[in-house]
C-alpha cells in the first residue's frame, strides 16, 4: 500500500483520538499541526530555505550566538560526522543559521533541507525535530514516519534547545541524518550527544557573561562537577540570581515547586529561597576544598554538589553585615533570616541609584523599609506618592511642558532624592504607560512635552502582592524586587510583639499565654495590625502583664466581621468625617490608600 496514504491514515486516526504507539511528543506535535497550524497532512511541501537577504538577516541576529557556541558545535560535529550527520544550529524562529555537514551529500543534504537557511518551524514544516523542539522546549527524536509531512519521512532528527541566561530558548541545536536505521532507539545515543552539547553550550554563555560575578556550578555527582557540571547560575554580590543555565532552571524551579518554563521569574530571588546556602558560605564550596566535601541541599530535599566560581578582576561586593546595616534599616527585624537577607540586600541597593520595587501584603512595612532605603542612601528629598491619590492624573505627577515652578509635577519635587510610589498598582492606565520610560531610562515627558527631560533620582515603587492591575511590562522595569514576608511567616513576630508593647511607651509585656495566641494568630492587617493592638492594650490594660483575657477577641477567636459589616462600618465613617478621608483612615486604623480602595471595592461614590 501506498506509504504516503498510510501515513496520512496514521495522522488522521490520532486525530479522531485513537492511541498511538509514537512517543507523546510526537502525537501532541501532529495534533498543534492540524489544530494551531491548520496543516494538511496530505499534503506534501518540500523544504524551505529562506532567500540570502533573509538569511543573513537571521545570522546577523544571532551573531553572539554562533560565536559562543561555535566551539561546542565543532566539537558536536567531529563526534558524528563519521557516521553521516549533519548539523545545524537553528535560531528561535527555526531558522539553520550555522550549518556542518558532508560537502559529498551536498545535493541530497540541500534538497531534504538539511540545509543552511532551512526554515524548520513546526507551523512551516509540521512536525520535525527543530520545530517541536522550539514549541516544548524540550529535547527530543523526530524519527523518519515521526514527521508530520511525508516528504521528511526518511529523515532522522535529533534537537535539543539552547537556553540564554534569563531563560529564554533562544536556538535548538540539532544533528541529523538522511539514512538511518529503522528502529528509533537508534538516536538514543545522538539524544545524549546533542543535549550535553547544548548544555555546554549554556554553560560557555553563562561563565563569558559574567566574569565579574559569583558562579556556583552544581551537579549531582562530585566526580563530574568540576569538569562538566550539569548545571550553573551566576549571582550578584547580594546572592541574587543573575542568570542560569537551562540546567540550573530547572533546579531551582523544582525547588520552590515553580514551573522551569517561567524561568524568567527565578532571576532576582536570593539564593536561600533555593538553596541552603548562603553567600558567605560561597568561599567554602571553591576549588580548595576536595569536590566530594563540597556539598549542599536544594530547598526541596535534593543533594548536590558544589563548586563556586570567585568573580574575576573586581573583587565582588560581600552583603554587608548585619552590624553594618544602617541604624534605620537595622531596626526592621529581629531575628529571622529572610528578614536578614532581604535587609542586606536592600543595604547594598541603597547606595546605588537603581530603581527598587517592594513588594508585601498589606501593613507588612513597605512604606517603612521604602523610607529607611532613603535614610540608608543619604541624599535629598523623600517625596511619597500614595498612588490612589494620584489615579490618571498625569500632571501631578509628570508636571506640565513649559510650567511654572509651582506647575511642576511630584517627580520634579524628588529631583536629587527619592521618589517613592506607594501602592504603583493604584495608578492609572495612562500614568503607567507615562511611567515605563522613567522607569526603564531615567527620563519622563511633563505633559504637553516632546522632549523627555531627564530626572536625577531614586524610584522606589511598592505593590501589593497580588497587583492584577499592574501592567506586566512595568513590573519588569521597576528594578530589583524585594519581597517583605508577611507577618505570621516571620520567626522575630515575637520580638517585635514585645518591641510595639516597648514603643507605646508602657510598662507592659505579655503573658507566656498570650505571646502563644499572638504567635498561632494570622494577622491578615501585618505590622500594622500589631501596632494598633500595641496601642489598644496601652490603653486597656491596667496589670503589668497582658493576659489572654486582655487580647480582642480577633486574635482570640470571635467570627470575622463581614465584609457587609465592614462596609457599613466604612459608610458611617465617610459620613460623620463628611468624606474626609485621611480622618477616616485615621479612625479605622487604616491609611488613605486602604480607604480609597474599599469605597472602589465596595462601589461608593464619594
Ligand atoms: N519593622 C517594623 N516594626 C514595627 N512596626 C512596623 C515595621 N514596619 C512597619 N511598621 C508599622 O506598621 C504599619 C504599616 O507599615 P507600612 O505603612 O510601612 O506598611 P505597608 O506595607 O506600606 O502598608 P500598605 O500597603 O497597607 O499601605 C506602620 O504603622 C508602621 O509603623
Amino acid at each position: 500500500m501506498d506509504l504516503h496514504l498510510n501515513h496520512v491514515r496514521e495522522i488522521e486516526a490520532v486525530a479522531e483520538g485513537r492511541s498511538s504507539a509514537r512517543d507523546a511528543a510526537v502525537v501532541e506535535s501532529w495534533m498543534r499541526c492540524l489544530t494551531k497550524h491548520r496543516l494538511n497532512p496530505a499534503a506534501r511541501s518540500e523544504a524551505y530555505i529562506l532567500p540570502e537577504a533573509a538569511l543573513r538577516e537571521h545570522r546577523q541576529r544571532s551573531e553572539d550566538l554562533i560565536a559562543i557556541a561555535r566551539s561546542g558545535i565543532e566539537n558536536l560535529y567531529a563526534l558524528v560526522a563519521g557516521q553521516n550527520y549533519v548539523l545545524l544550529l537553528a535560531d528561535r524562529a527555526g531558522v539553520t543559521v550555522e550549518y556542518l555537514g558532508d560537502e559529498a551529500q551536498k545535493q541530497a543534504l540541500r534538497q531534504s533541507g538539511l540545509w543552511l537557511g532551512a526554515e524548520w518551524s513546526e507551523g512551516r514544516a509540521g512536525t520535525c525535530a527543530l520545530g517541536a523542539c522550539i514549541e516544548t522546549g524540550e529535547a527530543l527524536v523526530i524519527h523518519q514516519t515521526d514527521h508530520f509531512d511525508s516528504t521528511h519521512t526518511s529523515l532522522s532528527c535529533t534537537a535539543a534547545p539552547i537556553y540564554d541566561t534569563a531563560g529564554r530558548l533562544t536556538a535548538v541545536l540539532d544533528i541529523s541524518l538522511l539514512c538511518s536505521p529503522r528502529a528509533k532507539a537508534s538516536q538514543s545515543l545522538a539524544l545524549n550527544l546533542v543535549q550535553a552539547s547544548a548544555r555546554r553550550i549554556e554553560m560557555a554563555n553563562l561563565m563569558a557573561e559574567n566574569r565579574r560575578e559569583w558562579v556556583l556550578r552544581l551537579s549531582r555527582s562530585p566526580e563530574f562537577l568540576d569538569v562538566d557540571p550539569e548545571a550553573a547560575l551566576s549571582l550578584d554580590g547580594s546572592g541574587r540570581v543573575l542568570g542560569m543555565t537551562h540546567g540550573a532552571a530547572r533546579i531551582l524551579a523544582r525547588a520552590t515547586g515553580c514551573d522551569w518554563r517561567r524561568a524568567g521569574d527565578l532571576i532576582g530571588r536570593p539564593l536561600p529561597d533555593f538553596l541552603n546556602l548562603t553567600t558567605d558560605r560561597l568561599e567554602a564550596l571553591t576549588r580548595q576544598r576536595p569536590a566530594a566535601e563540597r556539598f549542599i541541599e536544594t530547598r526541596d530535599g535534593h543533594r548536590l554538589f558544589a563548586h563556586a566560581i570567585e568573580p574575576r578582576r573586581l573583587p565582588v561586593r560581600m552583603p554587608a553585615a548585619r552590624g553594618q546595616l544602617s541604624p534605620a534599616l537595622r531596626g526592621l527585624a529581629g531575628d529571622d533570616d529572610p528578614m536578614t537577607a532581604l535587609l542586606r540586600t536592600a543595604a547594598a541597593l541603597a547606595v546605588r541609584p537603581l530603581p527598587i520595587s517592594i513588594e508585601g501584603e498589606t501593613g507588612a512595612g513597605k512604606l517603612t523599609l521604602a523610607r529607611a532605603i532613603h535614610d540608608a542612601g543619604g541624599a535629598g528629598p523623600l517625596v511619597v506618592v500614595h498612588c490612589a491619590e494620584v489615579g490618571d492624573d498625569e500632571a501631578l505627577l509628570f508636571g506640565r511642558a513649559a510650567a511654572r515652578r509651582a506647575d511642576q509635577g511630584l517627580i520634579a519635587a524628588a529631583e536629587g532624592g527619592t521618589l517613592v510610589l506607594h501602592r504603583v498598582e493604584e495608578l492609572g492606565p495612562r500614568v503607567q504607560a507615562r511611567l515605563m520610560r522613567l522607569a526603564a531610562e531615567g527620563t519622563y515627558l511633563p505633559v504637553g512635552a516632546v522632549r523627555p527631560v531627564p530626572a536625577r533620582l531614586r524610584l522606589i515603587a511598592t505593590l501589593a502582592r497580588e497587583a492584577p492591575a499592574l501592567r506586566a511590562d512595568l513590573v519588569h522595569r521597576l528594578g530589583a524586587r524585594l519581597r517583605l514576608p508577611a507577618l505570621r511567616d516571620r520567626a522575630d513576630r515575637l520580638w517585635l510583639a514585645e518591641r510595639a508593647l516597648a514603643a507605646e511607651g508602657a510598662e507592659l509585656s505579655f503573658s507566656a499565654e498570650a505571646l502563644a495566641v499572638l504567635a498561632a494568630h494570622g494577622w491578615p492587617g501585618n505590622l500594622r495590625e500589631l501596632s494598633h493592638l500595641a496601642a489598644t492594650l496601652r490603653a486597656t490594660v491596667e496589670g503589668p502583664v497582658v493576659r489572654v483575657e486582655d487580647l480582642p477577641p480577633s486574635l482570640t477567636g470571635a467570627p470575622p466581621r463581614r465584609a457587609e459589616a465592614a462596609g457599613a462600618v466604612l459608610a458611617q465613617l465617610l459620613r460623620q468625617t463628611g468624606g474626609n478621608i485621611s480622618e477616616t483612615a485615621r479612625r479605622m486604623g487604616v491609611n488613605r490608600s486602604t480607604v480609597h480602595r474599599q469605597i472602589r471595592r465596595l462601589g461608593m461614590t464619594r
